[in-house]
C-alpha cells in the first residue's frame, strides 16, 4: 500500500485503488448514515411513512420573506408559519417540520384548541424536553405537576390568586412601581451610573418583577433595584445564553436519531448546562432559606395572617417544605420573566406610537396619585377604573405575547379536531399566532390597537369572536394561575412609567430583533429607551 504523504496529490487521475484508513473509514460511515437519516427524516418520513399524512403540511416561509412586517413577539419559527397558517387550507391542524427535522402539529383551530386545552387536557402533556428545561428553575411545582397531584395543587394555590387575595397586594405592585421611578430618576441624573439619559428597560424590568414577587410571593424584600449587583439576577440571565455552535450542530446529529435529544442534551455537561445547574441549586437553597424563615414568623403565637402566596400555601396544609421548595421556583421563573417581557413591549409600544402614549399619560395623570408623593396609595378599584390603560395593557398581551407558542404531547391515541392521533404526537399551540388571527379578530388583527378593547361588552373580550382567540395565559386546566397578579402588576408598572417620563426609542428607526431564548421573547437589546422626566405628577 502506497503511503500517502502529499494531500495535494490524494487523488491523481492513475492512482492505484487504496485502502481507507480504518478511522477514516469509521467517520465516512458515520457521515453517510446521517446523510441517509437526515434525506429518509426530510423527504421520505414526511411524504410515505408518518402516520399524520392526513394533515396538511405547511413549509415555513425562510425568515428572509416574513422579515418585512411589523415584528411581533412570536419567534422565528412561529411567524414563518404564520404564512403557512393564511395560506394552507387546514382545519385547525397543520403538520410542520422545524430545522431539528422532528414533526410537529401546529394548531390553527379554536376546535382543536378546546380539545387539546380545555375539554382532552389530561390527555395532553409536557413533552419530557420541555419539562427539563423549565425544572432546572422552576423546580418539581405547579407547571410541570400531572394529574391529580396538579389538580391538588392548583386547588391549594387558587386562593393565593383569586381578585380577593389579589387586590390586596395592589399597594405592593405600586411602592415597587415607585421604586423603580425613582431608581430611573436617578439612572439618569448626573449622578446616574451610565452618565445617559438612555436606559436599557429589560435590566430595571427584570429586578423590578423578581422584588415583586419577592414581596408578594414570600414577603421578602430582595431590594434588586437598589443593589444591582445580585448572584439571583445573574443566575437567571444564564438562562438567556444561547447554545454554542458546537452544541447546536451536536443537538442537530442527535435529532436525526432521537426525537428526545433536547433530553440528551441537557446532560452532556458542557459550559452553559453546568452554569445552568449551579443556578438551579442556588434559587433551591435562597427558595429553602427564606421559607424556613417565613415558618420561623407564622409559628409566632401573635403572627400577622400574611398575604404573601407561600403564607397562603403554608396555611393550606396542603404542601411538605420541599415541594413549597418546588412551588416557589416555580412562582419565581413563571412570573418574573413573563412579566418582565410584557413591561418592555409596552415601553416599546409607547415609544412607536407617541399618540397612545400622550393619551395614556393624560388618563393616567388625571385619575391617580401622583407616583413621586411617597404617602401615595392606590387601590384595585382606583386602578382598575382607567379605561385606557386597561385597554392598552391587554393589547400588549395580545399583541405580544410574553410566552409566542407552547408545547404538548399526546399521552394516548386520540382525536383532535375530528383527526386521528396516535400517542407521542408533539403539538405546538403558537400563541403569537391565534392572538393575531383575522378569522377570530376580524380584518385589523395585526394591527396594535387597544380601541378594540374599549366600547360596550369589550373591555374583557376585545370583540374576539371566540375566548379562545386570546391565548396570552392560555385556558383551561393548565392556565397561567398567575394572570390576575401579572395584570395588576403591569397596569401599575406602565401606569407609574408613563405618567412620569417621556419615553422615545435611542433608535427610533431600527429594526427591533428579537431575544429567542430562556422562558418567553422580547426585544433583544431590552429596549434602550430615552428617557425625560416630566414634572407636574
Ligand atoms: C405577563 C405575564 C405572564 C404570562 C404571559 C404568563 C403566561 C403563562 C402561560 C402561557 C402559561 C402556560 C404554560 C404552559 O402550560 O405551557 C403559564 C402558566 C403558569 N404561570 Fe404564568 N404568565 C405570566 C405571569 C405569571 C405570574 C406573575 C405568575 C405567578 C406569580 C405565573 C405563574 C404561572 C404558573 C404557576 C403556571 C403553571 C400553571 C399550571 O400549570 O397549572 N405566571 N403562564
Amino acid at each position: 500500500m502506497t503511503v500517502m504523504s502529499n494531500w495535494g496529490n490524494i487523488w491523481p487521475l492513475s492512482a492505484p485503488i487504496k485502502l481507507l484508513h480504518p478511522s477514516v473509514a469509521t467517520v465516512s460511515a458515520i457521515l453517510a448514515y446521517v446523510a441517509v437519516r437526515f434525506i429518509y427524516k426530510q423527504y421520505f418520513y414526511p411524504r410515505f411513512f408518518t402516520p399524520l399524512k392526513h394533515i396538511p403540511l405547511a413549509i415555513p416561509e425562510p425568515p428572509s420573506k416574513t422579515g418585512k412586517e411589523e415584528v411581533t413577539s412570536s419567534r422565528k419559527l412561529i411567524t414563518s408559519l404564520k404564512h403557512a397558517v393564511a395560506t394552507v387550507p387546514n382545519n385547525g391542524l397543520l403538520r410542520f417540520y422545524g430545522p431539528d427535522t422532528n414533526e410537529r402539529v401546529l394548531v390553527t383551530g379554536v376546535k382543536a384548541l378546546n380539545d387539546i386545552l380545555v375539554l382532552n387536557a389530561s390527555s395532553f402533556v409536557k413533552p419530557e424536553s420541555v419539562r427539563r428545561r423549565l425544572y432546572v428553575f422552576g423546580g418539581e411545582g405547579l407547571l410541570l405537576a400531572e394529574g391529580e397531584t396538579h389538580k391538588v395543587q392548583r386547588k391549594s394555590l387558587m386562593p393565593a390568586f383569586s381578585f380577593r387575595h389579589i387586590k390586596d397586594l395592589y399597594p405592593i405592585f405600586w411602592t415597587k412601581s415607585r421604586d423603580l421611578v425613582k431608581v430611573l430618576e436617578h439612572e439618569i441624573s448626573e449622578e446616574g451610573s451610565s452618565k445617559s439619559d438612555v436606559v436599557v428597560i429589560k435590566t430595571w424590568a427584570t429586578r423590578t418583577t423578581l422584588d415583586i414577587l419577592g414581596l408578594a410571593g414570600m414577603d421578602h424584600d430582595f431590594q434588586f433595584l437598589k443593589n444591582p449587583q445580585s448572584t439571583l439576577v445573574r443566575h437567571y440571565a444564564n438562562t438567556q445564553i444561547p447554545p454554542a455552535r458546537y452544541e447546536i450542530l451536536l443537538g442537530f446529529i442527535l435529532s436525526l436519531f432521537t426525537s428526545n435529544y433536547e433530553v440528551l442534551m441537557t446532560k452532556i455537561p458542557t459550559a452553559r448546562v453546568r452554569r445552568l445547574n449551579e443556578g438551579s441549586k442556588y434559587i433551591r437553597q435562597l427558595c429553602r432559606e427564606l421559607i424556613q424563615e417565613k415558618r420561623y414568623k407564622m409559628d409566632k403565637p401573635d403572627s400577622d395572617q400574611d398575604v404573601d402566596i407561600i403564607s397562603v400555601a403554608l396555611r393550606s396544609g396542603a404542601f411538605t417544605n420541599e415541594n413549597l421548595v418546588d412551588q416557589m421556583m416555580t412562582f419565581l421563573a413563571a412570573g418574573h420573566g413573563t412579566t418582565s417581557h410584557a413591561l418592555q413591549w409596552s415601553v416599546y409600544v409607547l415609544c412607536k406610537h407617541q399618540d397612545i402614549q400622550q393619551r395614556l399619560r393624560e388618563e393616567v395623570r388625571d385619575r391617580l396619585p401622583s407616583i413621586s408623593d411617597p404617602e401615595s396609595v392606590i387601590t384595585a378599584q382606583e386602578l382598575d377604573s382607567l379605561p385606557y390603560l386597561h385597554a392598552f395593557c391587554n393589547e400588549v398581551l395580545r399583541f405580544y405575547p410574553s410566552i409566542p407558542g407552547t408545547v404538548r404531547q399526546s399521552t394516548r391515541d386520540t382525536t383532535v379536531a375530528g383527526y386521528q392521533i396516535p400517542k407521542n404526537t408533539t403539538f405546538t399551540i403558537p400563541m403569537g399566532i391565534i392572538n393575531q388571527d383575522p378569522k377570530l379578530w376580524g380584518p385589523t388583527a395585526r394591527t396594535f390597537d387597544p380601541e378594540r378593547w374599549l366600547g360596550e361588552g369589550r373591555a374583557n373580550s376585545g370583540g374576539v369572536e371566540n375566548h379562545l382567540g386570546f391565548l396570552t395565559f392560555l385556558h383551561g386546566p393548565r392556565s397561567c394561575i398567575g394572570s390576575g397578579f401579572a395584570k395588576a402588576e403591569l397596569a401599575c408598572l406602565v401606569a407609574a412609567l408613563v405618567g412620569r417620563f417621556q419615553m422615545d426609542l435611542e433608535d427610533p428607526n431600527g429594526k427591533v430583533e428579537l431575544n429567542q431564548h430562556g422562558i418567553g421573547t422580547s426585544p433583544k437589546d431590552g429596549v434602550r429607551t430615552r428617557l425625560k422626566v416630566l414634572d407636574g405628577w
